[in-house]
């Protein structure tokens, strides 16, 4: 019987709470900072003398992502967490306000300058099947983004990359339909990294792995960033995981930042009344695994 996985080891002291001292080994400035950021979209039109209505996904976002930091997006769906995302990583373009990377003004870069954000910041997205190419091998994939880049020696670093997300070398050989659901956020993982980048931005990244491959998934990406020395910036509705893994939080809704702050006192002492709901509401990942654990005892009693 494969023993779950626990998430609950606590974040250390150093990781916790600290956005300061979390700056201090890499650089005083902010990996990204954005400034009153605006995102407006108009939706299809529903009449031909009208023209469609404008949705404010984002209203005057102020963030600063500090080096070392890992930072939580928490909010509910359509709050703004993917629009915000895709703006830091210069998949599209606030209406108005700026965006800037390692001290670089993106906003209003075109897109054959932004070279160094594609390489800088990769990340990693909820469905690993939907964002792996299937016709390409495991190693092919890993090593596009360092071919791009004219790396020297992109097979060592595949097998360099596997290993770090725990996948035999074999693996490399093989392609992405024929791996399980982590296995594949592994795979997915391991590309991202590929190119060495300063930030990784995990877009609900395990939930839609199994629930007992969760942990194991989070963990090895709490490993990662660690070696790494990575800022990470981690969007979840599941706010046990970002409690969990992020030092930092946000908590966003209906386009704006409500609540910000160090994890620890954002969960023991939230102050707008939507955290408090969102905390109210949220089902925890470590129920979810006693859950788990339980449901699968109950139907494997001879193997214990
Ligand atoms: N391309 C688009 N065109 C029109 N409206 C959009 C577009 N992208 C996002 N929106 C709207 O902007 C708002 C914020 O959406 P967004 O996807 O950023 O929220 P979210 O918090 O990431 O939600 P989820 O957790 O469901 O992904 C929503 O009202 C959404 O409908």
């Amino acid at each position: 019987m494969t023993e779950t996985p626990q998430i609950g080891t606590p974040v250390p002291a150093r990781a916790r709470g600290d956005a300061v001292a979390a700056t201090a080994s890499t650089g005083p400035d902010p990996v990204i900072s954005a400034q009153q950021v605006v995102r407006r979209y108009r939706r299809p039109r529903r009449s031909l003398t009208r023209p469609g209505p404008v949705v404010e996904a984002l209203r005057g976002i102020d963030l600063d992502i500090a080096y070392g930091q890992r930072l939580g997006i928490v909010g509910e769906s359509g709050s703004g967490k993917s629009t915000l995302i895709r703006l830091l990583a210069g998949l599209d373009r606030p209406t108005s306000g700026s965006i800037t990377f390692a001290g670089r003004e993106i906003t209003r870069l075109p897109d054959r300058s932004l070279k160094f954000l594609r390489r800088d910041l990769q990340m990693v997205f909820q469905d690993p099947m939907s964002s792996l190419d299937p016709r390409m091998t495991v190693s092919d994939i890993i090593r596009e983004p360092l071919v791009a880049l004219g790396h020297p020696n992109p097979r060592a670093r595949v097998a360099e990359l596997l290993d770090a997300v725990g996948l035999p070398a074999a693996a490399a050989h093989r392609y992405p339909h024929q791996f399980s659901g982590g296995q594949r956020q592994r795979i997915s993982i391991a590309r991202a990294l590929s190119p060495h980048p300063k930030v990784l931005v995990a877009d609900e990244p395990v939930s839609a792995l199994d629930v007992s491959v969760r942990a194991q998934v989070l963990n090895l990406l709490m490993d990662l960033v660690d070696d790494f020395s990575l800022t990470l910036i981690f969007v979840s509705h599941d706010l046990s995981v970002v409690r969990h893994l992020c030092d930092t939080v946000v908590v966003m809704h209906d386009g704006e930042i409500v609540e910000r702050g160090p994890t620890t006192a954002i969960y023991e002492r939230p102050t707008h009344p939507y955290t408090r709901a969102l905390l109210a509401a949220a089902p925890t990942l470590r129920q979810a695994l006693a859950v788990h654990a339980a449901n699968r005892d109950r139907k494997e009693p001879q193997q214990r």
